[in-house]
């Protein structure tokens, strides 16, 4: 620090220098003065080891903002809050409106990357308008000025900028306001996303949900591995279990871990294909598209896309499927949006856009989907999301009663073994009841509606073996009669 300041000094005293012998040049000869101002130039790049780079706020046109300029802002967010002396504190519009802090004009921070040392400092020109303006802001010209030595000029150019751009951009992505995006025929429309879901309150097995968190993580990390291996930068994800499981609560806690927008697809209103891929096509990066209920949206089944093929081919059944689904591409615009759009969207062709995107469909009965639709690579993983568990109810309890244990425990342990019962019904009767925050209340209720709950399933397995019994019954007795009948 102490020789860049050192250096820094020279430098102003040099350009000082320069600045009198700009004013007496004139009484020098042409070629002595070239020449003066050529070596005088020399020698400021050779005595002066360090490199400038500027960053101006506004590039190019008066009111387009420096991409630039905003991403070092944000990476300079953390550094200015712990170093520098005078700040600017601004309020971000994001879902917890948070206080961003950037340091202040002519502020300098220091920074460090693989063992090189740089500087950031902030500054303004002011520039003297002729013309009078009712924005008198834009005649300050912000701009960012990183300094360091010029033996890591290849480094700093090569990885440090990109490395700073990165993060900046991350960080303003993090800090953003996100969007839940719906779909009203061809049309998005949005608003904010503020969903409190997290990976925290979201009850099921640790190790399930821990594996859940590092495959998206490392999805998200993932941008050069994708690159590398020429693959899209998407990822496929099937949630499959009864309702009131947390299906739809899991997407919210992804679209929270990641930072991610949310596009809430129904394609039951959507045309056609050609809708469909319009509508993908304007999806933004970093986001998650969802189709919920995948099974009811649309009868995707396979059955009935070979069904209505039969009926405009005439049901040649030996028709190798695939040739049907590329057939069917080819129909006419106004027929629904079929299986074979959706996997032509979910097979990349839709992604030449770019940018990290996730694909995420929902269903209650996994065994009605065709198996073409969820193969590996188009959902590249599935997740059962099943009846709470004993664990996931204590993940529940720590959540809504803030407990770790209770003599209770032990009976509700027994009862979760012998019934089922979704996470959304747990979670109701832990709901505050009369007394909000009783813990005893909301456990008992809990039990009876457990044992409720087992005498149920125990009546309907009665009445199952009944109706079974029954039917074997009538079998035998239309044998016994068939047999008589041959006698
Ligand atoms: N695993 C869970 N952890 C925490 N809360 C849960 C969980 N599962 C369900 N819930 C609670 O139950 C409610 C309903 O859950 P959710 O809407 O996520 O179910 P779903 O699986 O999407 O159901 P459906 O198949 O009917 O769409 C949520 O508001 C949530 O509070
Ligand atoms: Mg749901």
């Amino acid at each position: 620090m102490a020789a860049k300041d050192f250096f820094t000094h020279l430098g102003s005293i040099i350009a000082s220098l320069m600045f009198i012998w700009a004013m007496f040049q004139q009484y020098f000869p042409y070629e002595l003065r070239s020449h003066i101002e050529k070596y005088s130039k020399r020698l400021v790049t050779l005595i002066y080891p360090y490199i400038q780079i500027t960053f101006h706020e506004f590039t190019g046109e008066r009111f387009m903002r420096s991409e630039a300029y905003s991403a070092i802002e944000n990476y300079l967010s953390s550094k200015s809050s712990t170093q520098a002396k005078r700040l600017k504190a601004d309020i971000v519009r994001n879902s917890n409106q948070s206080l961003v802090l950037s340091m202040d004009d002519h502020e300098e921070v220091s920074d460090e990357f693989e063992g090189i040392k740089l500087w950031w400092s902030s500054g303004k020109n002011i520039t003297k308008s002729q013309v009078f303006s009712f924005y008198p802001a834009t005649d300050e010209k912000r701009y960012y000025k990183l300094t360091f030595h010029k033996g890591y000029r290849e480094k700093v150019l090569d990885s440090y900028l990109a490395s700073v751009l990165k993060e900046g951009k991350a960080i303003k992505v993090r800090n953003r306001m996100r969007k839940l995006y719906t779909n009203n025929g061809s049309m998005w429309s949005h608003v904010v996303f503020e969903h409190p879901a997290t990976f925290q309150t979201l009850a099921m097995e640790p190790e399930k949900k821990q594996e859940i968190i590092d495959d998206l993580i490392t999805f998200s990390k993932a941008e050069d591995f994708y690159a590398r291996i020429g693959r899209a930068w998407k990822r496929g994800y099937l949630l499959y279990g009864p309702p009131g499981t947390g299906k739809s609560t899991m997407i919210a806690a992804m679209a929270n871990l990641l930072g991610y927008d949310l596009y809430d697809l129904e394609l039951t209103a959507v045309k056609d294909n050609t809708e469909l891929r319009k509508l993908l096509i304007e999806t933004s990066s970093k986001s998650i598209i969802v189709i919920e209920d995948i099974d009811c949206s649309l009868d995707l089944t396979g059955q009935r896309t070979n069904k209505k093929k039969e009926r405009v081919e005439g049901g040649d059944e030996n028709k190798d499927p695939r040739q049907k689904l590329v057939k069917e591409e080819r129909e006419p615009k106004n027929s629904q949006v079929t299986l074979s759009g959706l996997l032509n969207f979910i097979d990349g062709l839709w992604s030449a856009c770019g940018g990290e995107r996730l694909i995420v469909f929902t269903t209650n009965h996994i065994e009605k989907l065709d198996p073409a639709l969820i193969r590996k690579g188009r959902m590249d993983k599935h997740i059962e999301l099943s009846y709470c568990s004993f664990v996931a109810f204590k993940a529940l309890a720590k959540n809504y009663l803030h407990i770790d244990s209770h003599e209770l425990f032990e009976r509700i342990g027994e009862l979760f073994g012998e019934v089922n019962m979704t996470p959304a019904d747990v979670a109701e009767h832990l709901m505050p009841k009369t007394v909000p925050g009783d813990v005893v209340v909301s456990l008992r209720s809990l039990i009876q509606g457990l044992e409720l709950a087992k005498e149920e399933a125990k009546l309907k397995a009665e009445k199952e073996e009944e109706e079974e019994e029954e039917e074997a019954e009538v079998k035998s007795e239309t044998k016994m009669q068939e047999n008589g009948d041959v006698k």
